[in-house]
């Protein structure tokens, strides 16, 4: 029987995941319950026959698995508003940033081993594009297939240490924010040496969707197909050359350690 799940918190990524989740067919609208104070931006999903609500314990009452898709500093205060109906039975699932299976579990340790699992997704769950990073605890290899089967459905996903799910959020999450960055500014790059931003932006998205799609399919590394691209004294060794001398790697690498300590410092 399909299992009922509750995401605790509509918004940017809860969204995201109920969507993805709906367009992958993953299980029937009404098995899924979002949650939020503020109903009216949850009022899409209802279209689509997911549930919404703002009780949290309701929705967590009548589901299998738990999401929690809160704020970091809101998360304690979810987790011990359901603790009367989280127990071993259930699986809970989170994806908020730089907080701990463990944390979460001392807050559920009255009632037994309860499944944790986090998962550390990105936006692009919404067109089942995510790359997902998963760490667990507690959990029977039935729950552990069956939350990498759901991660499967909304893009691909790999089981990682939980000491490194700090990191999974920098590259895997922050991530899509970076790569909007770089594709925007080829946007900009494109418009000055002459297209339209429609078709500046079209170019951008499908050639950085590409290179991507190269890796990802032909497992090869980033340098290999950059050698297939520079000819000699052309055009691509001079922009990249520039690039590079303007900082280009380096501001990323530094970029990502920044995302890193933030996460660290909170
Ligand atoms: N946005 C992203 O790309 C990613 C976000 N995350 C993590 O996911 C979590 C959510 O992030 P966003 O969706 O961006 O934040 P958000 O602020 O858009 O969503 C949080 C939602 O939780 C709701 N909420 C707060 N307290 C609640 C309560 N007591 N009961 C029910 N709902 C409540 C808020 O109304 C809001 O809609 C954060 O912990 C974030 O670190 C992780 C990976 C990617
Ligand atoms: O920026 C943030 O804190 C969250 C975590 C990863 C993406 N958004």
């Amino acid at each position: 029987m399909s299992k009922k799940i509750a995401i605790i918190g509509g918004g940017n990524l809860g969204i995201s995941i109920a969507e993805g989740l709906l367009a992958g067919g993953f299980t029937e609208p009404g098995n899924i319950t979002v949650t939020r104070r503020n109903l009216t931006l949850l009022q899409p999903l209802s279209q689509k026959g997911i549930r919404i609500t703002s009780d949290n314990l309701a929705a967590a009452q009548e589901s299998d698995v738990v999401l929690l898709a809160v704020k970091p500093y809101q998360i304690k205060e979810v987790v011990k508003e359901l603790v009367p109906v989280i127990g071993a039975d259930k699986v809970v699932i989170s994806v908020v940033t730089g907080v701990s299976m463990k944390e979460i579990g001392d807050e559920l340790v009255s009632k037994g081993a309860v499944p944790v699992f986090r998962a550390m997704p990105n936006t692009a769950i919404a067109i089942r594009e995510s790359m997902t990073c998963i760490s667990h605890v507690n959990a029977s290899q039935e729950q552990i297939n069956w939350v990498l089967e759901l991660f499967n459905q909304v893009g691909r996903v790999v089981v990682i240490e939980e000491k490194l799910m700090d990191a999974a959020t920098v590259l895997g999450a922050c991530g899509t924010a970076y790569a909007m960055r770089y594709i925007r500014a080829n946007i900009q790059g494109g418009i000055e040496i002459g297209f339209d931003a429609k078709t500046a932006s079209l170019i951008a998205a499908q050639t950085v969707k590409g290179a991507a799609e190269l890796l990802l399919q032909k497992g090869t590394h980033p340098e290999q197909e950059i050698d297939k691209v520079t000819t000699p004294k052309g055009c691509t060794i001079a922009g990249l050359n520039e690039m590079e001398h303007q900082g280009l790697s380096s501001s990323i690498i530094k970029g990502i350690s920044a995302s890193f300590i933030k996460i660290q410092m909170d």
